[in-house]
């Protein structure tokens, strides 16, 4: 299982929930120093995401933090550089159904586009998916589009129901 969130400011590096992927990338949960690491960059590669103030950025990360280990966003930050590569977020829902059963839903999975086909996003959501199966969940669920069908059934998912979504 995943540790809950780094403390706050604490040194990005290898340590407890910490991974070396392949030498190149440490994986581990996103820290407050993340925002000087390229995050909001990487984010935008994934939809349309302006840079944060630092303000807003802590105040989101306490938000999270809050939640522990039932909201975990990994990170793989290449080793060469200290910048952020890579990044995807795990949440764990808390129902009712199936004798108050756990689901996990993974979230803003992104891979910076220099990065793309080395590994590296598979091994970021199988930590996340792990890291849900240590917190009890029963499933991890998903959306995504058609073309990133391939992408997760190699990552072990396979294709269920529909979609839908109401904007606002
Ligand atoms: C739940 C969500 O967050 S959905 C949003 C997903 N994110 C995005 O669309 C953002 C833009 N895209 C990206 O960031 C990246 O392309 C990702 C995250 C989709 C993939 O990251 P990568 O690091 O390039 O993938 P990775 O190298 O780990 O690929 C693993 C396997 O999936 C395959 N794969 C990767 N992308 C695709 C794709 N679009 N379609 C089919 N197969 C794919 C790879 O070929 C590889 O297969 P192999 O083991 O046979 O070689």
């Amino acid at each position: 299982m995943e540790q809950p969130h780094a403390p706050v400011a604490a040194e990005a590096g290898a340590g407890a929930g910490t991974e070396v992927a392949g030498d190149a990338y440490i994986i581990r949960p996103l820290d407050l120093v993340d925002l000087s690491k390229g995050f909001c960059e990487l984010l935008a590669q994934l939809s349309p995401s302006p840079p944060l103030s630092e303000e807003a950025f802590r105040a989101r990360f306490a938000e999270l933090a809050a939640l522990g280990a039932d909201h975990l966003i990994l990170v793989a930050e290449e080793a060469a550089t200290g910048r952020l590569a890579a990044a995807g977020a795990v949440m764990v829902e808390r129902k009712f159904i199936r004798r108050c059963g756990l689901v996990g839903h993974l979230e803003d999975v992104v891979v910076d586009a220099a990065a793309r086909g080395r590994g590296l996003g598979e091994r970021l959501v199988r930590r996340l998916v792990e890291h849900a199966r240590g917190r009890g969940c029963y499933k991890v669920i998903l959306n995504c589009t058609t073309e990133l069908k391939g992408f997760y059934a190699k990552c072990g998912f396979e294709e269920k129901n529909v979609q839908m979504g109401l904007y606002f």
